[in-house]
């Protein structure tokens, strides 16, 4: 069906991951094998914001998958001069799209987790509301009747922004240190395979957060509501090269497994991107190409409408035109 033959969405909302601005020259990623474009991030998230702001229906709200600015910037002293410029390019004042926020490995590079909650990155709803714990950065919200969205914390068990005392850092440091003896916890266990996920750069749900998350879940079950859950972290094998795995990425499958209402998995992280539909499930694992790896001259950004039935999105540059049918 073409744009025209169909009917208008019930609402629409825009994508966009690992924008990783930084006031510096050009460089590489770990191997070296993809340019990263740290100036020209801010370039790309303004084509973004353009097309977003001229299109004849305007996005309800954007979502940003984590890793707004690089964490080169710690180095310079530059966190907070960064997070502004690129909070300036998302725009403000009346007619900007509300932005929802999801922490990722960057973000806890600049900012320790405690400046992090109530700052400008917190878009979660006022505490009290039902979420999952006072330090978890996990919320629900629903743009529209019938539909709702859940922003997960993947770094909530996590070597990244946790005191060296909290719980949270003893039980992340136990359980790397199970499946990784290097002595640079960023180098990966081994060369293939699954293992590759227990790095430092990555990190899990802890158990108040997939105790929400199922609770969450069954109202929505109950409400025959459609969920779209978003995280830094993919949790889909199919969806991303396995090092970018969230580390209990098996105990988030399972739980979406025992609910109906999981429509699909946003994240971002793996830069090059990704995409499964599950085969039990039939929810479908969107990894979204990132910014910070995408040349000048193209574009990593999306525009998702919503019907009824679906979502259709509808890619810029790099990334792909996509349906998805709701299981
Ligand atoms: N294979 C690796 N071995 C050792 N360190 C690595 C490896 N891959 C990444 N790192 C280090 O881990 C940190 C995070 O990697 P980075 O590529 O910046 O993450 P992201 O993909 O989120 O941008 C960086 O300090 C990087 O140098």
């Amino acid at each position: 069906m073409d744009d025209r033959a169909r009917p208008t969405p019930l609402f629409t909302f825009g994508v966009i991951a690992d924008i990783q601005y930084a006031d510096i020259d050009d460089g590489y990623n770990y191997t070296r094998s993809r340019r990263r474009h740290y100036r020209s991030s801010l370039q790309l998230l303004g084509n973004a914001q353009r097309s977003w702001a001229d299109s004849a229906v305007k996005p309800d709200f954007i979502l940003q998958l984590g890793d707004i600015v690089d964490g080169f910037n710690k180095g310079h002293g530059a966190s907070e001069r960064a997070l502004d410029t690129v909070l300036g390019a998302f725009g403000s004042g009346p007619g900007a799209a509300a932005v929802h926020h999801v922490w990722g490995n960057h973000e806890l590079y600049n900012f320790r987790r405690s400046a992090l909650l109530g700052s400008r990155l917190d878009t979660a709803p006022p505490r009290a509301d039902g979420g999952p714990g006072a330090d978890i950065y996990a919320y629900r919200f629903s743009p529209f009747p019938g539909f709702a969205f859940v922003v997960l914390d993947a770094y909530d068990v996590s070597l990244l922004g946790r005191e060296e005392s909290s719980e949270q850092y003893r039980s992340a440091m136990e359980l790397i240190r199970q499946h990784n003896n290097n002595e640079d916890l960023n180098c990966p266990p081994e060369l293939y395979g699954l293992q590759r996920r227990f790095t430092m750069f990555n990190g899990g749900f802890g158990k108040e957060q997939l105790d929400w998350l199922d609770s969450v879940l069954s109202s929505a079950d109950e409400k025959r509501e459609r969920v779209t859950i978003v995280s830094h972290l993919p949790v889909h094998p199919s969806s991303t090269d396995p090092i970018c795995l969230a580390w209990n990425y098996d105990e988030l499958l399972a739980i979406i497994q025992s609910h109906s209402s999981v429509v699909c998995f946003m994240a971002g992280h793996d830069h090059e991107g990704g995409y499964c539909q599950d085969k039990e499930t039939g929810v479908h694992h969107l990894t979204l190409e990132g910014v910070i790896e995408t040349p000048p001259d193209s574009n990593a950004f999306g525009t998702v409408s919503v019907y009824e039935d679906r979502m259709v999105l509808k890619g810029s540059g790099r990334i792909a035109d996509r349906v998805f049918l709701f299981p």
